[in-house]
């Protein structure tokens, strides 16, 4: 047993390398670090591990294949040290959502229990919308750490339809500032539905959410560059958003909804009559640019980062990409929050209190600010437009966590029912010995390393001198004990007793543990 190698605090490995198990000569499984990683939600392919992900390949392919790769310490410590700072507070469970796999967890129950909603119909009245697979479901996260998960149909592509008008209406703001673009779009909800022949009375749109209001915000974008320089400069602006992975584009939905468009041309025409557009525009280009908008297409991973960068207040959690400024967010998630669902906005705040955007398609975006984005894919609509999957799944976040803006009056607790995403596992020293001792006597080898990797001392009592090892030996969990044994815990400690971890295994006829513990104290 490798005895120089401890995480009681004096050993080799103190902190964050004291959560990767390592061999008798003291080398460390990058494996390992990978399922850590994943296990907080940092996904291989995050741009800022990259180079961590490099070097691993890189040392990897330098060995024999058929060994499992490992490193000495110096090793591990080069090929991380670029990530390391992610690296650590993904280990020590520091990112925005700590408890990622309950997390997980949830969306996976969620999903499971939403897939069987049939409610609802697809779009008809863009022919090609009508064609899509109606039962397919995607739930796509992302927290303001750029923690991932996915589940479902996650990599198929959908347009973003209204969903659109978010990014349009930031674009306008980013370019002209809110006084200027509320002189042509108002700010306030209509109670009508999205394409509604209806203005304001100063006769303008009555929100940039809505058909008009997005038809606007095409007008005021980058009005300088021609057709196709405009679309690029909005599919960029998606692509940075959603992480830098390239957005597509349907050319069939936009040449269909083109063909069908008579209700957004009668739209464009009725402010062009009451003078609405600024002077100059030409209002069939600016209609195209609109059906192009909504017929960019992304998967829910994207849209699910997108949003994220929404809660990150303008900047892409992946890339830290400053997409847009903090004001500009600030103003487009008021308007999502009493705008941003139709004429369901209402029900919507009230119910969920989180700014969102439904389109269509059957997309809807959800931003808890601060904390996470979340896309939601489903195409089956309700009366309103809205998916019927895309709501429900919001409303079961909101009753399992308190995200819903003013549940900060009522906290989370059993009051309520809600548990606080934002909340760490452990926080105080004690805490995190106790919690340990349950980690091990459940076996949970994943909050062990968590907790090592947050100094919890591995070889640490509780009030009755009983330790990790004790317990885990009692339950018979022989990955812990080996574990703990390979970490270099004292394999003989006594309770008070007077027992040790192997009386504990014999007594509990753990045969092979008591042999292995035995084994462990001769050396
Ligand atoms: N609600 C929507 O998603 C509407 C967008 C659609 N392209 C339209 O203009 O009708």
């Amino acid at each position: 047993m490798p005895s120089t190698f401890c995480c009681r605090g004096e050993g080799t490995y103190p902190g964050v390398l004291g959560c990767f198990e390592h061999d008798s000569s003291g080398r460390l499984s990058p494996d390992l670090l990978l399922q850590v990683l994943r296990e907080a939600g940092i996904l291989p392919d995050d741009p800022r591990i990259a180079e961590t992900i490099a070097n691993l390949d890189h040392t990897g392919s330098a060995q024999l294949p058929a060994q499992p790769l490992l490193l000495t310490v110096e090793e591990f410590s080069a090929v991380t040290q670029l990530n390391r700072g992610l690296i650590e507070r993904a280990a020590r469970g520091e990112l925005a959502v700590p408890d990622f796999p309950a997390l997980v967890d949830d969306l996976q129950r969620i999903h499971q229990e939403v897939r069987a909603d049939r409610r609802g119909a697809v779009a008809a009245y863009i022919p090609q919308l009508a064609r899509v697979d109606a039962d397919q479901f995607a739930i796509s996260v992302c927290t303001v750490d750029g923690q991932r998960f996915s589940i479902g149909d996650a990599g198929v592509n959908f347009c973003l339809q209204s969903v659109s008008k978010t990014v349009s209406y930031c674009l306008t703001l980013e370019e002209h500032g809110p006084d200027t673009v509320h002189r042509h779009v108002g700010r306030e909800p209509s109670g009508q539905g999205f394409n509604e022949l209806t203005f304001n009375k100063a006769g303008l749109p009555h929100n940039p959410m809505i058909n008009a209001g997005a038809i606007m915000s095409c007008a005021l974008i980058r009005r300088g560059l021609d057709a196709a320089d405009r679309f690029d400069y909005v599919a960029e602006t998606w692509k940075r958003l959603a992480g830098g992975r390239s957005v597509g584009f349907n050319n069939s939905v936009y040449l269909s909804e083109r063909n069908t468009a008579d209700r957004n041309f009668a739209l464009g025409y009725s402010m062009r009559e009451r003078g609405a557009f600024p002077p100059g525009t030409d209002l069939l280009t600016t209609l195209e640019f609109y059906f192009q908008c909504c017929s960019i297409e992304v998967d829910a991973q994207q849209l699910a980062v997108a949003a994220a960068s929404l809660a990150n207040a303008g900047v892409c959690p992946l890339t830290e990409d400053p997409v847009f400024s903090a004001r500009t967010v600030r103003h487009c998630l008021s308007l999502m929050s009493s705008c941003g669902m139709y004429d369901f906005s209402g029900e919507f705040a009230f119910t969920i209190g989180l700014p969102a955007k439904s389109g269509v398609s059957g997309a809807l975006m959800l931003v808890v600010p601060q904390l996470m984005g979340i896309a939601i894919w489903s195409p089956r609509l309700d009366a309103q437009g809205n998916s019927v999957r895309g709501i429900e799944v919001c409303r079961r976040l909101v009753d399992c966590y308190n995200i819903h803006t003013y549940d900060l009056l009522t906290g989370p607790g059993p009051g309520t029912g809600k548990r606080d995403p934002r909340l760490k596992r452990q926080q105080s020293a004690i805490e995190g010995i106790v919690g340990l001792c349950f980690a091990a006597s459940q076996g949970d080898l994943n909050e062990i390393r968590r907790l090592a990797a947050c100094n919890v001392p591995l070889g640490a009592t509780d009030y009755d001198g009983r330790t990790a090892l004790h317990l885990a030996a009692a339950e018979g969990h022989r990955e812990t004990v080996e574990f703990l044994l390979s970490v270099g815990v004292d394999p003989k400690p006594v309770d008070r007793w007077g027992g040790t971890p192997q009386d504990d295994a014999n007594r509990a006829g753990h045969r092979h543990l008591a042999r292995l513990l035995a084994e462990a104290a001769r050396l």
